[in-house]
């Protein structure tokens, strides 16, 4: 099988609150069939892809708060994307929240193959925001309290003929995710993003929001010698701004596709896997180059 194939982000616009699921699962079939017309075999959509970013209200209510989990994936409402899938022969990365039979609620995304199986989940281990209601601030961001820390690791699956790894959102801002994903041999990764242009706690720094969004996906990707696909939910969501910019970047850094709008928009660039030799068989080599020895405060408890 050829290591070389077109990927899309399917960038997605708002989602209001009472949107359903079965809207937003309609919305993601057109994008997924554009992203088929235009020769996609994987097609990333964002975090939290099924609902509104719910963790922006402060909802107290436990039932209430269960509203906006998925207890089974896929489900009545999901099962026609996966059907679509199958049938168009695309795999597809797709982000939501997950409430778990035992009672667990985290912040998910799967991995599903050619033929609609999921092949992979991943559960984002850097929750962002608080977990105590502020009401100081124009909108919650309240993931440290409705979800658990992820507790599957950095898992690397076997697909599309390479290795894919996943991240969500806040994970991607963190080096460690993304040479904890490069060390598990990850050729491409996949991730979503729910990020307001203001962030409450330093505003001065929100002008810089896009940038920084690019500067840690083109890191980790060139630290690690790999693809990435960062794909936004954007737009005034709620009366919240979230960026755009969903962007496919090579293992060199270089960004190959970004979005240009803040609605459903689908990009599209053509991947080699075998390209990440480039990066790896030189600067980052991490068996000729890589010094683990001399790294130990990164992994000591923060104290
Ligand atoms: C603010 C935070 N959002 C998120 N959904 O993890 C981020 O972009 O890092």
């Amino acid at each position: 099988m050829s290591r070389r194939f077109i990927v899309a982000a399917a960038q997605m616009g708002p989602i209001a609150a009472d949107e359903s699921r079965a809207s937003a699962v309609a919305r993601m079939i057109a994008l997924m069939r554009e992203a088929h017309a235009r020769g996609a075999r994987l097609v990333v959509f964002p975090e939290l892809a099924l609902t509104s970013f719910f963790p922006r209200w402060f909802i107290e209510d436990r039932a209430e708060l269960a509203r906006w989990f998925e207890t089974e994936m896929p489900s009545s409402d999901t099962r026609p994307l996966f059907d679509e899938a199958a049938r168009l022969g695309v795999a597809f990365h797709l982000g939501y929240a997950e409430l778990t039979p035992e009672g667990r609620f985290f912040n998910t995304a799967i991995l599903v193959d050619e033929t609609g199986a999921i092949v992979g989940k991943y559960r984002k281990v850097h929750l962002p925001g608080h977990p105590e209601h502020e009401p100081w601030r124009p909108f919650q961001h309240l993931e440290k309290r409705y979800f658990e820390k992820g507790d599957l690791g950095f898992p690397v699956f076997d697909a599309l003929g390479g290795k894919l790894g996943m991240c969500i959102c806040n994970d991607r801002r963190w080096p460690e995710t993304w040479r904890m994903l490069g060390l598990g041999g990850a050729e491409l990764v996949v991730l979503g993003y729910n990020t307001p242009l203001h962030y409450p706690p330093a505003p001065e720094h929100d002008h810089l929001q896009y940038f920084h969004n690019e500067l840690s996906v083109q890191a980790g990707a060139y630290q690690n010698g790999l693809w990435a696909v960062a794909v936004a939910k954007a737009g005034r969501e709620e009366g919240c701004d979230l960026i755009g910019g969903s962007l496919i970047v090579a293992p060199t850094g270089e960004i190959l596709a970004r979005a240009a709008t803040l609605g459903d928009e689908v990009i599209t660039a053509t991947i080699d896997l075998d390209r990440c030799a480039e990066i790896r068989r030189n600067i980052f080599d991490f068996k000729q180059h890589r010094r683990p020895e001399e790294y130990g405060a990164l992994v000591a408890p923060v104290s």
